[in-house]
């Protein structure tokens, strides 16, 4: 018994020392860009304004460059099949790795199609550190099968959910937590990556006009609920398109205020995320803190009132 009880303390006591270690660690202010660029049919041409993009962001001081979804050829069925590959071995994979590393900056990839067979796709997005080490990857969980004024949308034809929360643990940043797109419209993804102490979550998106003030709100709603900084990253408008997006990417605060916004053409806008202002919100406001857990359930509503 009494072993048991020192093991536990033990193990207690680690944990404890772990959390506030992990707690206070500090995190310099970074510089975040936000790549909003035009679709070509052609990956080619696509990887050549990404480079561009990254080699442009690096110039300006970035330390992490994001990109939208879908951002290395369109999307639509056809384009998606063809274009698609497996991850890690395929070339999309080596050349956001070796965009990285040369420049020495982390790339969030937005998101490509991920092979699975002949027939069905993941929606996939990368994270790779400034080494160019993919360090983590993240399958679109929620599918867009939607049907809105005249827009019907059914992406499950194709895509295949994925199953895994994903959440990139790098040394500069912290914790990153990862949606996409749709993703952002489900507030337990953000509420579970708040809770694992991530200060930033990244959605790579394109999302649909009709609901265009669904995104505005949502990305301000999630940063004030989770007391992150909430980036949600798109592809430039282009009206030709099968699929024509929003674009206006946006960098929103901890506090729900907008840090960043481009409009609908190509752009690449910059934003500093410091965690200590974060810290401050989480101070003040102390939500992520006060949360009963042993409430949010009524199951046992009938027990408990007896
Ligand atoms: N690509 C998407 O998942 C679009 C989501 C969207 O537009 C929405 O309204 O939700």
């Amino acid at each position: 018994m009494l072993l048991q009880k020192t093991n536990f303390s033990k193990k207690f006591t680690s944990f404890t020392k772990n959390f506030i270690r992990f707690t206070s660690q500090k995190f310099t202010p970074f510089k975040i860009a936000v790549c909003q660029l035009k679709i070509s049919h052609e990956k080619k041409e696509n990887f050549n304004k990404i480079k561009k993009a990254v080699e442009e962001s690096k110039k300006n001081g970035a330390d992490i460059t994001v990109f939208g979804e879908s951002c290395t050829c369109p999307f639509s069925r056809g384009s998606w099949l063809k274009n698609a590959e497996e991850i890690p071995r395929g070339e999309t994979t080596e050349f956001f790795s070796n965009l990285a590393k040369q420049n020495n900056i982390s790339i969030i990839s937005g998101t490509f199609p991920e092979k699975e067979d002949e027939k069905k796709v993941y929606n996939t997005c990368c994270v790779f550190d400034d080494n160019g080490k993919l360090i983590a990857k993240h399958r679109k969980l929620h599918l867009f099968d939607v049907d809105v004024k005249q827009f019907r949308y059914h992406e499950s034809d194709l895509i295949l959910p994925g199953q895994n929360l994903t959440i990139a643990n790098t040394q500069k940043f912290g914790k990153i937590g990862i949606g996409i797109c749709y993703d952002l419209r489900f507030p337990q993804i953000a509420q579970i990556y708040a809770q694992h102490q991530c200060k930033l979550i990244v959605y790579p998106s394109s999302w649909m006009r009709p609901t265009s003030k669904h995104w505005d709100l949502l990305l301000k709603v999630r940063a004030i609920d989770t007391q992150c900084f909430i980036v949600g990253a798109s592809p430039a408008r282009d009206e030709k398109a099968k699929f024509v997006c929003h674009a206006h990417s946006q960098v929103v605060d901890p506090w729900g205020l907008v840090l960043l916004e481009l409009d609908e053409k190509e752009g690449i806008g910059y934003a500093k995320i410091d965690y200590n202002y974060l810290e401050e919100i989480r101070q003040k406001i102390p939500v992520l803190n006060q949360k009963r857990d042993d409430v949010y359930c009524l199951e046992d509503l009938s027990k408990k009132q007896k």
